[in-house]
């Protein structure tokens, strides 16, 4: 592997100081493809201090933007040179297909890009100010350091959503990534280096949650905390961010819903539902895992995804035929699995799946069969809780009110699908569905110029767009007095 298996600290490669490691598993066969450095809250610090003096000290964030534009572009540029190594990389990490870690590869590069276009667009504005003699302006500061923090299942493409915008602005960063996915994250920095980013602007630090998360969200030195991962988590980090009142970025978990009319092109609908949900395992957190059908085409609607869903080809991410890979580890297998024994206990009916894979094949790695429960209600667990993996629950409706009212029963508000050939009804549907993003006859799509965050439990604050980049800065209103002049009130 042609990888630099280090952390990054002020432009330095560098191993965790305690000497720790931990061994990266390729979920497909449970190989260890690599080892890499398992920093701790100290390499956290050191990392905040270097992104601290780059901040303070440094040029970085006084650099005229169109230059960081053009380190940035660079940065695209060099994606879309190595895009097959990087590929490869997180389909070795990750277990998803070469195909889907190539798609991600172009998204990531589109993100950089984007960015980069947008560096210099961000002047700021004059004010018609109320006050004689004055010149009143507002501009955008970089933040200043930033700790990101990244979750397992879209590795890369989580992480360009946050380096970018943070890059562009002139801010400063601490990244890390999730423990088990470092690899794309760590070709990436090698990249960043190659593009002229200056030292201690873009530091990454391998590790735990509980130890460099921990730290980044409760130093006073770090003025910006941007996280990707569970809601659990979420909340543990909004509490730690109080320490210095952070300005918070979260992008969270969700429980999707997918409506599909009665009226619906059939064929369309059985195939976005079945993309909507098994990409990549169901590891999305915009995956449209509750399917949410009108009574009267309910039966057949199950009967296809059934007869479809028996007829995937699970296998390594690296084989052509290959449609869905295996789960990210152990632990999350068994938090599936524990997942369908209480759709069981609670009275779903199993339509298929529901287990491991028997196929000799796959037994050294963390498959699990697509799984579709039917007789679904909104007081089950399985309908409420995110699973993370692939399991569709199905509810059925009658009216299009109910449609909407079981589509926003839940604590998530991240994404939401409406499958209709009436498109004045799709309108309304998605007009009071209280999510942040709505797809009408469509599914899972994210490109770099809309912004994606979650209502409700699902986040605050959004990625991707013009508003990603408003997350990566301040503003301020500078007034200046021209021809000023005594009050003579004291
Ligand atoms: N909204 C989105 O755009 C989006 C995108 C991808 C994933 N997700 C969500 O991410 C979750 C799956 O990812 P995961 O299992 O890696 O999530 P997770 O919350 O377990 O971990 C995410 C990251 O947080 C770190 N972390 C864990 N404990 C921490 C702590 N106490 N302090 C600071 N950092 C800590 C982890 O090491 C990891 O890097 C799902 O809920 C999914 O929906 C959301
Ligand atoms: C945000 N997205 C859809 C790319 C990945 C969610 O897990």
């Amino acid at each position: 592997m042609n990888l630099k298996l280090k952390q990054y600290i002020n432009g330095k490669w560098v191993d965790a100081k305690s000497g720790q490691t931990r061994d990266i598993i390729n979920p497909y066969n449970q190989e260890v493809v690599a080892t890499v450095p398992e920093g701790d809250d100290s390499d956290a610090k050191e990392a905040i201090r270097a992104a601290r003096e780059a901040f303070d000290q440094g040029d970085w964030a006084s650099m005229p933007a169109i230059e960081r534009g053009q380190i940035v572009r660079k940065i695209a540029d060099f994606i879309e040179r190595d895009r097959e190594e990087l590929a490869r990389l997180e389909s070795l990490d990750t277990g998803k297909t070469v195909e889907e870690s190539r798609g991600d590869m172009d998204d990531i590069a589109g993100v950089f890009h984007y960015y980069a276009e947008l560096a210099d667009k961000n002047g700021g504005e004059m004010i018609e100010s109320p006050i004689p003699n004055s010149i009143s302006k507002v501009v955008h500061e970089p933040v200043g350091v930033c700790g990101q923090i990244t979750p397992w299942n879209y590795p890369l493409l989580q992480a360009s959503w946050k380096l970018a915008p943070a890059l562009v602005t002139g801010n400063t960063l601490v990244m890390k990534p999730s423990e088990i996915t470092p690899l794309t994250t760590l070709k990436t920095f090698e990249l960043m280096e190659e593009a002229g980013v200056p030292f201690g602007v873009a530091n990454l630090v391998l590790g735990a949650g509980h130890t460099v998360g921990n730290e980044l969200s409760s130093s006073v030195d770090v003025d910006l905390i941007s996280f990707t991962g569970g809601i659990a988590t979420g909340k543990k980090i909004m509490q730690k961010a109080s320490s210095n009142m952070k300005n918070l970025a979260l992008e969270l978990g969700g429980k999707n819903p997918n409506v599909i009319f009665a009226d619906v092109d059939f064929e369309l609908a059985v195939d976005q539902a079945l993309n909507g949900v098994f990409f990549h395992a169901g590891q999305i957190c915009s995956a449209g895992t509750r399917l949410i059908v009108e009574e009267s085409i309910h039966d057949d609607l199950v009967n296809a995804l059934v007869e479809r869903v028996k007829q995937f080809k699970l296998g390594s991410g690296f084989d052509d035929d290959t449609q869905m890979g295996p789960l990210i580890s152990a632990e999350h297998l068994e938090k599936v699995e524990k997942y369908v024994e209480r759709g069981i206990v609670e009275g779903a009916t199993l339509a298929v799946g529901g287990k491991r894979p028997e196929d000799p094949e796959l037994q050294d790695g963390f498959f699990y069969l697509p799984t579709i429960f039917t007789d679904c209600t909104t007081d089950m667990d399985i309908v409420q809780d995110e699973a993370f993996g692939p399991i569709i629950t199905v509810e059925k409706f009658k009216s299009e009110e109910e449609a909407v009212t079981l589509a926003n029963d839940s604590i998530y508000g991240l994404a939401g699908g409406v499958f209709t050939s009436d498109i004045t009804k799709a309108e309304r549907c998605a007009a009071k569905m209280r999510m942040g993003t709505v797809w009408i006859n469509e599914f899972n799509v994210y490109f770099p110029h809309a912004p994606w965050g979650g209502y409700k439990q699902s986040g605050i604050g959004r990625e991707l767009g013009k508003l990603g980049i408003e997350e990566y800065t301040e503003t301020k209103h500078i007034l200046q007095n021209v021809k000023p002049e005594p009050l003579n009130w004291f």
